[in-house]
């Protein structure tokens, strides 16, 4: 299966490289010859040689590049390969097809099936890439009744291929949970951490996990955020309204008026509620962790003899997070393992001399 990915950026390379690895035969193409270079130095594929690249009729055509390009470039592949099927992975779904209706002949548009793998990363360019971007990640696919479904059965083997779950949706719908599931996310992250532009850099240097947890999209791209942002804005605007409801009553209740406790501990149960109600691990509901803390020395090789001790024990680790004890030469990892094998983790470690300050059950955190 030949597949050419146009705009090889974070999206276009993690592609090109999951793809490479299951025996697809990826082109690659850009309009910055840099970005196609290190795309494929990076083995995400080979080269097309840039904007307009002529390549041999590709089965499949993924357009990987910026939303607010998006259409144009999807007509002009649905042009300069007839036969191909064309895709694409920008994060809104219905003005894309819009425009590209606006573009293209009726026959031309049921070549195009419009996509959306939920992952990504706060970095943006073929460096940030990596091949398991899409692993167990959902896949949306918006197909219609006049998609071949040969053409369909393409696209999705090739999301599958990608170790993603596709997930079938029509573009209204799909653009209405994006714009609550990531897109006010990404507003929010970018405003809670645009709070700190002028905090003194002592109040900063105080932050904790809480405030990692939060922000870690605030370093997102706010070129390719304000296309997102612009192309959902209905949506997104109708979530922000509610959002800022709640925020109301929040800012009221801080009067310290009558009901004020009801109206703080309601909005911090009501988000455990949804918190509890996004998925976990490949996909399943979230299952409780056992954390098991370790401290260690920040030296190399220290992690390597960690996971070892760890995996001599037959202990499976979840998931993991490591922080920086400030100002000190300390690291701080935590260990997520099944409940049941918590105690025997603790001990076992203790035993091989690893430093265990205290054990606490928590939910599976977010990556
Ligand atoms: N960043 C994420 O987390 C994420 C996740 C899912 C989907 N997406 C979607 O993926 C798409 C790409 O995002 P990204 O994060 O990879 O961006 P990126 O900036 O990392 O890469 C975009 C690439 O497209 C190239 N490009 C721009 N115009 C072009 C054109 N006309 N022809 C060919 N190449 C062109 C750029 O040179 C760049 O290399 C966007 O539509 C975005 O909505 C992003
Ligand atoms: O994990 C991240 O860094 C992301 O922002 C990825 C994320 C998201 O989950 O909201 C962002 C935008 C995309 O359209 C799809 C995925």
């Amino acid at each position: 299966m030949r597949v050419h990915i146009i705009g090889t950026g974070l999206l276009g390379a993690s592609l090109g490289l999951a793809l490479s690895q299951q025996n697809y035969r990826v082109s690659l193409e850009d309009t910055s010859p840099t970005a196609e270079q290190l795309a494929a130095d990076l083995g995400a594929g080979e080269p097309a040689g840039g904007q307009g690249a002529d390549v041999d009729e590709p089965d499949i055509v993924v357009v990987a590049t910026p939303p607010d390009v998006a259409a144009g470039v999807i007509a002009e592949a649905l042009r300069a390969y007839p036969r191909a099927t064309v895709t694409d992975v920008a994060s809104i779904k219905t003005r894309l097809l819009e425009a590209v209706r606006g573009m293209v002949g009726a026959s031309e548009l049921d070549r195009y099936i419009g996509c959306h793998p939920m992952a990504g990363r706060e970095r943006s360019g073929a460096i940030a890439a990596r091949p398991d971007l899409f692993t167990a990640r959902p896949w949306v696919v918006c197909s219609d009744e006049d998609t071949p479904a040969d053409r369909l059965g393409a696209v999705v083997a090739m999301a599958e291929a990608t170790g993603a779950s596709v997930i079938h949706l029509d573009p209204g719908i799909h653009d209405a949970a994006v714009a609550r599931v990531s897109h006010v996310p990404q507003v929010v992250a970018s405003l809670v951490a645009s709070q700190l532009r002028h905090a003194p850099l002592e109040e900063v240097a105080l932050a904790g996990q809480g405030l990692r947890d939060v922000t870690r999209i605030a370093a997102s791209d706010p070129g390719l955020w304000t296309q997102i942002l612009t192309g959902n804005a209905e949506e997104v605007r109708a979530v922000l309204r509610d959002l800022r409801t709640e925020l109301d009553a929040v800012i009221s209740a801080l009067d310290l008026g009558p009901g004020s406790t009801g109206v703080l501990a309601r909005t911090i149960a009501w988000g455990n509620e949804g918190y509890d109600r996004i998925p976990g691990k490949h996909g399943q509901a979230p299952t409780k962790y056992a954390v098991v803390t370790v401290l260690v020395p920040d030296t190399p090789g220290t992690l390597a003899r960690l996971f070892k001790d760890i995996g001599d024990l037959g202990i499976n680790v979840e998931d993991f997070r490591m922080d920086h004890a400030p100002g000190r030469r300390l690291g701080i990892v935590d260990v997520s393992v099944v409940p049941a094998t918590q105690q025997e983790l603790e001990i076992g470690l203790s035993s091989k001399g690893w430093q265990i300050p205290e054990s606490v059950i928590e939910k599976e955190g977010h990556a």
